[in-house]
């Protein structure tokens, strides 16, 4: 199901749901008891003051287990801790971010611009969702091994394959979640059929596509250090080969369809709303002239911060669109929560997002409109709770890759816009 389908389907449900009474608790099953909740002093609670009794919890890590075995988006303690010392080292690198910066530029200009300028000259209708989630792709690929799976513009023979592999693994893992019975999968496993024969044979592809790249690089090992994120864990310890291979898997699925879904929620907005799109082009061509750079021309790290309009209404658009819009823990320990409700041992405890982005209580009275303004406090752009605003999580499991994905985001978007001043609210062409 597309992102769009899912909102159209789920919406009207999250707000009933949520909007009037901010937590609610569910019993349909007595073994998968859950609180949901959508208040802010809850969130901090769950996700910052009590983290370590709200963990992933044994129930996720065993379904996922088989594609990510124990990488950081499926481990807990102390193999999540180790990860995220190393990772969290090395995203703050400003070797990382040139190198996210340098890709990402070279990808939009020579694939994603040329797709849209094609699209354009030929009148040819696009789904916007599957060339962004192909460019996304390329990227996180090139982040995490530094390998092109040229599934965008490229041949895409070998890395196409993987990107199709990658998605079905992902996305029958989290059909393990559905079952009305939560142990028919083993049996299907155990028997090797339907879907979990599928399962298994996706992750066999994308296994075989990652050992290989990562036997290589660890055979050329220690002499050169390269910037992606394979050759840095490489780099600092002694690391299983199949633990390397776990760690690049969680980091693919991280950063694969989130900022692509981002974008296309983005595009989606802006499409109806030629105010904001000339507000993006003025500001784009006063840090364009301030930086006397030529059209087209690349910018650094610190000029696309400069850009602060631009990166308020990308906030904005995943405050109404979240691209995870729901996110579950396991509780350790019986627990209250801040406004009173009552959590019991091996409860599942869901944050969402997606309402919290939707609520007066939270936003004020135009909380559905789309308004990057609300973002901008005396011409900067204000810093927002993460416990009001979790879309990149909060807390010690707070997204690692966020600077990462408002640098792809602002790249893509301002190559798209190429600037030049006064062209948006006249010109139908904005995109091209
Ligand atoms: C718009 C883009 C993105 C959004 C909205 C987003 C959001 C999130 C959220 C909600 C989580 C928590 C998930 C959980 O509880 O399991 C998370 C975790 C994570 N994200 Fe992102 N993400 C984005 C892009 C990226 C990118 C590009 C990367 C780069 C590789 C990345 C790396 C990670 C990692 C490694 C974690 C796990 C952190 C941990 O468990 O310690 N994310 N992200």
């Amino acid at each position: 199901m597309s992102q769009t389908e899912l909102y159209k389907t789920f919406s009207p449900f999250y707000d009933f749901l949520l909007v009037p009474s901010p937590t609610r608790i569910f019993n349909s099953d007595p073994s998968l008891e859950s609180v949901i909740t959508a208040n802010p002093l809850n969130v901090e609670h769950i996700l910052k003051t009590n983290f370590d009794n709200y963990p992933k919890g044994i129930r996720f890590i065993t379904l996922l287990q088989d594609f990510l075995g124990q990488g950081i988006f499926n481990s807990d303690a102390h193999l999540w801790k180790v990860q995220r010392k190393t990772a969290s080292y090395e995203f703050n690198t400003k070797s990382l971010r040139n190198f996210v910066l340098e890709n990402v530029t070279v990808e939009t200009q020579t694939r994603l611009v040329p797709i849209f300028q094609k699209s354009a000259k030929t009148n040819r209708v696009l789904d916007l969702q599957d060339v962004l989630e192909r460019f996304a792709f390329d990227n996180i690929c090139k982040l995490a091994f530094n390998v092109d799976p040229g599934c965008l513009g490229g041949d895409g023979t070998a890395g196409g394959e993987f990107m199709t592999a990658f998605e079905e693994a992902a996305t029958l893992s989290s059909g393990r979640f559905m079952y009305a019975l939560p142990n028919l999968y083993k049996i299907k496993k155990f028997f090797n059929m339907g879907s979990e024969k599928k399962l298994m044979d996706s992750i066999g592809v994308v296994h075989e596509f990652a050992d290989k790249i990562i036997k290589s690089r660890m055979e050329e090992r220690a002499e050169k250090r390269d910037e992606d994120l394979l050759s840095r864990f490489i780099g600092t310890d002694d690391n299983s080969a199949e633990f390397l291979r776990d760690i690049v898997i969680s980091f693919i699925l991280a950063g694969r369809d989130t900022t692509s879904s981002a974008l296309t929620w983005f595009f989606w907005l802006l499409s109806s709303r030629l105010e904001i799109q000339k507000k993006i082009l003025q500001e784009l061509e006063t840090v364009r002239t301030r930086n006397a750079k030529r059209t087209g021309e690349t910018y650094s790290f610190d000029e696309l911060r400069e850009m602060g309009y631009l990166h308020a209404a990308i906030s904005e658009a995943m405050r109404l669109y979240p691209p995870v819009p729901v996110d579950t823990k396991a509780c350790k320990d019986d627990d209250v929560l801040p406004d009173g409700t009552i959590v019991k041992k091996d409860w599942f405890v869901t944050y969402h997002t997606y309402a919290m982005g939707r609520m007066e209580s939270i936003w004020g009275s135009d909380c559905r409109e789309f308004k990057p303004e609300r973002w901008i406090e005396n011409g900067t752009v204000k810093q927002e709770s993460p416990f009001r605003y979790p879309v990149f999580h909060a807390g010690p499991r707070m997204c690692l890759g966020k600077e990462l994905a408002y640098i792809q985001m602002d790249v893509v978007l301002r190559h798209c816009w190429k600037e030049s001043p006064g062209r948006a609210a006249e010109d139908p062409d904005t995109f091209r």
